[in-house]
């Protein structure tokens, strides 16, 4: 079973019978439980950079995967920059002191970042394990120094960063994590299951924006070249059955591009690079009204 209640009332979520076959959960869930059918789940066309803002709301710019190219970018009005990770090739102190100098060059009020699988030097854990290897996978990591990415966080002046971890804005709660599931062996990938689902369960009940660096199950998961999803279903459970968020905002998966809604929240798979890691894909603006207002 995938969700119960406990003794407190609040949804508890189980890890899934499908969880490590992501594209058989999809199919299962969809045939017995029409659970990514419309007239709930659909395609949301994305809002135009010139529509107004209405009164007593909050737009969020939405960006991920930029891959240490953001030169070309053409950023639109907003409030709020939410960037879901990815923000360089390997984490290197070099490419996250130009992503910073990018980040105070935009206009925003509020820029709140979290990591991705690229990130290397944030994952200490991974950095640990990757010295002990004498860096055999990333060779060009090899020539830092452990001091020069001991602190690689501080480096990110100009945003809010988000690791496990929540921030208030405008009155947004906004919480941040940057685990997807193992694929390869990169930085902050984590078996399906329980591993993945111990860190789902950090995040709060009452997150308005979650930001995660991959995408829930069936929800812009889709990798074409392998016919497969790749979503994390202990994510979709945990956001359908417990948090509820108006917002869950990724990227990770290039080719997942776009948005969608289950009816109650929006999937913003906001991946600037595509597959060939070209960074054309323009960020995605959404608005949400302002919590308390009319
Ligand atoms: N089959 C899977 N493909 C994956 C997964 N995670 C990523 N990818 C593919 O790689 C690109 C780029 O990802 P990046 O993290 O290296 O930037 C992505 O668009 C997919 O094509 C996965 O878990 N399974
Ligand atoms: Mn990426
Ligand atoms: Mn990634």
């Amino acid at each position: 079973m995938a969700g119960r209640m406990s003794s407190q009332g609040k949804a508890t979520v189980a890890v899934d019978e499908y969880s490590s076959n992501p594209t058989q959960a999809f199919t299962h869930y969809n045939i017995n439980q029409s659970r990514f059918q419309p007239p709930h789940v659909h395609m949301v066309e994305p809002l135009p950079y010139d529509a107004p803002k209405p009164a007593g709301h909050t737009r969020f710019v939405c960006v991920s995967d930029t891959h240490s190219r953001t030169d070309g970018i053409q950023m639109p009005y907003g409030d709020v920059l939410l960037h879901t990770g990815d923000f360089t090739e390997l984490g290197l102190p070099s490419e996250v002191k130009k992503f910073n100098d990018w980040l105070g060059g935009l206009p925003y009020e509020s820029k709140v970042v979290i990591a991705g699988n690229h990130e290397l030097t944030f994952d200490k854990d991974f950095m640990t394990e990757l010295v002990k290897q004498d860096y055999y996978r990333f060779p060009s990591v090899s020539k830092l120094r452990p001091e020069d990415f001991d602190d690689v966080q501080t480096l990110l002046t100009n945003c809010v960063y988000l690791q496990d971890s929540e921030v208030t804005v405008k009155g947004f709660r906004i919480y941040g994590a940057p685990w997807t599931p193992w694929f390869n062996g990169w930085a902050f990938n984590l078996p399906r299951g329980q591993s993945l689902l111990d860190k789902w369960n950090q995040i709060p009940d009452d997150i308005d924006i979650l930001m995660t660096h991959g995408p829930p199950l069936g929800f812009r998961d889709w990798v074409p070249k392998e016919l497969q999803r790749v979503g994390c279903v202990e994510l979709l459970n945990t956001v359908q059955r417990r948090v509820r968020p108006k917002l869950h905002a990724y990227g990770g998966i290039h080719e997942g591009y776009g948005i969608m809604t289950d009816g109650y929240t929006t999937f913003i798979n906001a991946s600037t690079c595509t597959v060939s890691f070209q960074p054309t894909n323009p960020p995605i603006i959404f608005d949400l009204p302002n919590p308390g207002s009319p």
